[in-house]
C-alpha cells in the first residue's frame, strides 16, 4: 500500500462519496457495456458540478454491468467505482439504507408489524459497516493531503468517522438529502446503532441538510441520543434545478418528438395534471390517484377534460414492499380508468419507465403539477416543473416536501394525507386564470433556481475550507 505521503503527492484535492454515481452500467447481449445516467434527485444535483470543477466522485458499482465495467477498466473520467461485493451491497443498500434508514427519516413504517430488530439485522448491519468502511479506505486513499470530501446521505453516516481515523488531516463534510426523523421516530432504533451513526456523523467538520427542519431535527437527536455536537457545524443548503441544462434540455428534439406524442395520448383541448416520481412509497402516488378519483367525483365538469399524466418510473425493485407498491399504483390506476374512461378518453396516463425526455416533454405541457410526497428531504421535481413548463403551471405542494419552505407562497398547500384537500387543490390549480398561473410560475421558477447546483456545491466547499483546522 501506497504510504500517507505517495498518496498525498498525487491526491485530488476535492472528493465526493455517494452509493449512486452519474451512470450505471448494463451488459447488452452482444457483450457490450451500455451506460446509463443514474435517476434520482442527488445525481441531478451533483451531476450538474462536473469533470470541469476537478473533483473525483467516488461511487458503488450498484449492478453487474457496473462490477463489469470496473473489471474491463470502462468508466467515465473523475468516477471511481468501487466494486463492492454483490452481496454485502444488497446488504447495505437495500437492507439497512432503503429497509431501515429510509424508513426511519421518512416515517413509513406500519409500527405493529414493523421494524423488527433482529440477527438478521444485525448480519445486515455488519454489511453497512463494511460498505461504509470500504468507502472510507477508497478516499483515504485517493485524498491529497488537507483535501475536501463531500460524503452524500444515509448510505454512508459512518463513513465521516471511519475516514477522520484514517486521515486526520482532512477536511469532512456529510450532506444528507433525506429528511431527518424527530427524536421519537429515530428512537425507534437499537441504542447503540443510534449512537453509531449519530457519532459516524459527528465525525465530519460540517454536516448539510437541505432545510432548516431537518437541521433541526438531527440536533435535537444528537441532544437527545448523543450529548452534544461537539465541534461539528451545521448548515442548511437547499439544492435548486438547474435552469441552465433543465432550459436547453428541454427543447430538444427528442422532448419535442414525446411531447408531440404525449399530445396525441391526451388528446385535444384537454387539460393535463402531471406528477412524475420514483416508485417509491414516500412519493404518495396512490392517494394523488385517490384525490384525482374524488375530483372526477366532486366535479363531473372535468370528465373527458382532463387527464392525469403519472410518471412513476421504477426504482428499488430489488425490495417486495417496492414491488407491490408499483402494483398498488398500476392496479388503482386501472380502476379509475376502467370506472370512469370512455372511449375517447382514458382518465390517467401511467408511464412506469425512466425516460426522462418524456417527463420533461410532460413538465412542459402540464397545467397542474401534483408533488404530495408524505416526506421527502426536498423535491427538484416540484422545482423543475416552473422552470420549464411552457404556459404556466399550477403546483400542488405537499407542506411535508423540503420545498414547500421555498416554494410554498406560490404553490396551493396540501397535507399530503388529506386526500379531499387535495381533490380541491387540483380543482383550484385547474381553474386558476391563465395571467395568475404565469406570475406564480414566473416566481415559482425565481425560487426554485435561487440556489443552483453548483453553487450549492460551492458554497459547501467554501465553508468547509474556511474551517479553522481542529
Ligand atoms: O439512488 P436511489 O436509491 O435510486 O434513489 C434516488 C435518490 O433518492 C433520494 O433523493 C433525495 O435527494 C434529492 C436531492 O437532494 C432530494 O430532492 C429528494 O427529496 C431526496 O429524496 C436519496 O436521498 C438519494 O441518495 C438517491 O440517490
Ligand atoms: O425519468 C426520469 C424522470 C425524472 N428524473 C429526475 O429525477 C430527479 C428526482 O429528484 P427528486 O428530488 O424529485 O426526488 P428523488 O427521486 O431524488 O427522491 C429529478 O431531478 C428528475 O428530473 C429522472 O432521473 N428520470
Amino acid at each position: 500500500m501506497a504510504s500517507t505521503h505517495d498518496m498525498a503527492a498525487r491526491g485530488a484535492e476535492v472528493l465526493v462519496a455517494s452509493n449512486r454515481g452519474p451512470v450505471s452500467y448494463e451488459v447488452r447481449e452482444d457483450g457490450s457495456l451500455h451506460a446509463k445516467r443514474g435517476g434520482g434527485g442527488l445525481v441531478s444535483g451533483l451531476s450538474a458540478i462536473g469533470p470541469d470543477a476537478g473533483a473525483l466522485w467516488v461511487c458503488a458499482a450498484l449492478s453487474d454491468g457496473d462490477r463489469e465495467a470496473v473489471a474491463r477498466g470502462v468508466g467515465e473520467e473523475g468516477v471511481r467505482m468501487l466494486p463492492i461485493p454483490a452481496d454485502v451491497h444488497a446488504d447495505a443498500y437495500n437492507g439497512i439504507a432503503n429497509s431501515v434508514l429510509w424508513f426511519i427519516h421518512h416515517l413509513l413504517y406500519q409500527t405493529p408489524l414493523e421494524p423488527v430488530f433482529d440477527a438478521e439485522f444485525r448480519r445486515q448491519w455488519a454489511s453497512y459497516e463494511a460498505y461504509n468502511g470500504a468507502f472510507a479506505e477508497a478516499l483515504a486513499e485517493e485524498a491529497a493531503e488537507g483535501a475536501a470530501v463531500l460524503v452524500q446521505d444515509y448510505h454512508l453516516c459512518l463513513v465521516p468517522g471511519m475516514l477522520r481515523e484514517l486521515r486526520p488531516d482532512l477536511r469532512i463534510g456529510h450532506f444528507s438529502h433525506t429528511p431527518w426523523a424527530p427524536v421519537d421516530y429515530f428512537g425507534i432504533l437499537p441504542g447503540d446503532i443510534r449512537e453509531q451513526l449519530l457519532q459516524g456523523m459527528l465525525g465530519a467538520d460540517r454536516l448539510g441538510f437541505l432545510t432548516r427542519r431537518w437541521a433541526n431535527a438531527f440536533t435535537a437527536c444528537c441532544t437527545e441520543f448523543a450529548g452534544e455536537l461537539g465541534k461539528t457545524q451545521i448548515g442548511v443548503h437547499g439544492l435548486g434545478a438547474d435552469a441552465d441544462f433543465l432550459r436547453e434540455r428541454s427543447h430538444r428534439l427528442d422532448v419535442d418528438e414525446r411531447m408531440a406524442d404525449l399530445r396525441a395520448q391526451i388528446g385535444e383541448g384537454r387539460r393535463t395534471i402531471v406528477r412524475v416520481d420514483r416508485t417509491e412509497l414516500s412519493k404518495n402516488i396512490v392517494r394523488g390517484l385517490l384525490a384525482y378519483r374524488q375530483l372526477l367525483d366532486d366535479h363531473p365538469e372535468w370528465r373527458e377534460r382532463v387527464v392525469h399524466v403519472a410518471f412513476a418510473y421504477p426504482s428499488r425493485q430489488d425490495l417486495a414492499v417496492y414491488r407491490d407498491y408499483m402494483t398498488e399504483v398500476r392496479r388503482v390506476t386501472e380502476e379509475i380508468n376502467a370506472a370512469y374512461g370512455t372511449p375517447g378518453w382514458t382518465p390517467v396516463l401511467l408511464n412506469l419507465e425512466d425516460d426522462f425526455a418524456r417527463s420533461l416533454g410532460a413538465y412542459r405541457l402540464a397545467d397542474v403539477a401534483l408533488v404530495n410526497p408524505i416526506r421527502d428531504g426536498m423535491n427538484l421535481v416540484a422545482k423543475e416543473v416552473p422552470v420549464v413548463s411552457d404556459e404556466g403551471c399550477a403546483l400542488v405542494l405537499s407542506r411535508e416536501a423540503g420545498a414547500y419552505w421555498e416554494l410554498g407562497e406560490d404553490a396551493i398547500v396540501v397535507n399530503p394525507y388529506d386526500v379531499l384537500e387535495t381533490a380541491r387543490a387540483l380543482h383550484e390549480g385547474l381553474t386558476m386564470k391563465p395571467e395568475e398561473r404565469a406570475e406564480r410560475t414566473k416566481r415559482l421558477s425565481a425560487a426554485a433556481t435561487a440556489l443552483p447546483p453548483a453553487k450549492w456545491f460551492l458554497d459547501q466547499l467554501t465553508a468547509l475550507r474556511e474551517l479553522q483546522p481542529t
